[in-house]
């Protein structure tokens, strides 16, 4: 990658900084960090600290979101995916890690459990207008197309 964003960040935990698996990983990985393992029931959540606190430049936000192994091998997935973390922000990163598999999970210290994807976004200034342009699909939506 050419270009990289420099992002201001306090390390609380004990464990590396998060990095990206390949060169080309859109995601970096965030690790718990724990003072003892957390057991996930079926069904049940937890607000799993990360010991990151950041600061993203104006203008952009990150994204924490699941990882695929994780949900595919044992059914962990974030309630809120993606959780949005604000350029404000400046408390510990935490992640809401929900068990949707049958069998409890046990989330161990250090291991890694969402990834992170920092990306620019726009805020909106209201135009208040009595009529919208005309398009092809007009207010169908929900498996609108392809139907005669
Ligand atoms: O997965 C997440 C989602 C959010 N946050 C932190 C950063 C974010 O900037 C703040 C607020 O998040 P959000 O706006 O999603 O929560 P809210 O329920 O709207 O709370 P608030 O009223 O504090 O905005 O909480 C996390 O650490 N992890
Ligand atoms: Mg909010």
């Amino acid at each position: 990658m050419n270009t990289t964003l420099p992002v201001k960040v306090i390390n609380l935990g004990k464990h590396p900084l998060p990095a990206y698996a390949t060169e080309h990983s859109a995601g970096l990985d965030l690790r718990a960090n724990l003072e003892a393992p957390v057991t996930l029931k079926p069904l049940e959540r937890a607000l799993i600290p990360t010991g990151l606190c950041i600061e993203l430049p104006e203008g952009h936000e990150a994204q924490i979101r699941p990882r695929s192994g994780l949900a595919f091998k044992h059914g962990i997935s974030i309630v809120n995916t993606p959780g949005t973390i604000d350029a404000d922000y400046r408390g510990e990163i935490k992640v809401l890690l929900v068990n949707l598999s049958n069998t409890d999970f046990v989330i161990a210290d250090g291991e890694r459990i969402a990834q992170m994807v920092v990306a620019k976004y726009e805020r909106v200034a209201w135009q208040a207008v009595e009529e919208l342009s005309e398009t092809e699909r007009g207010v169908g939506g929900y498996g609108s197309t392809g139907k005669h």
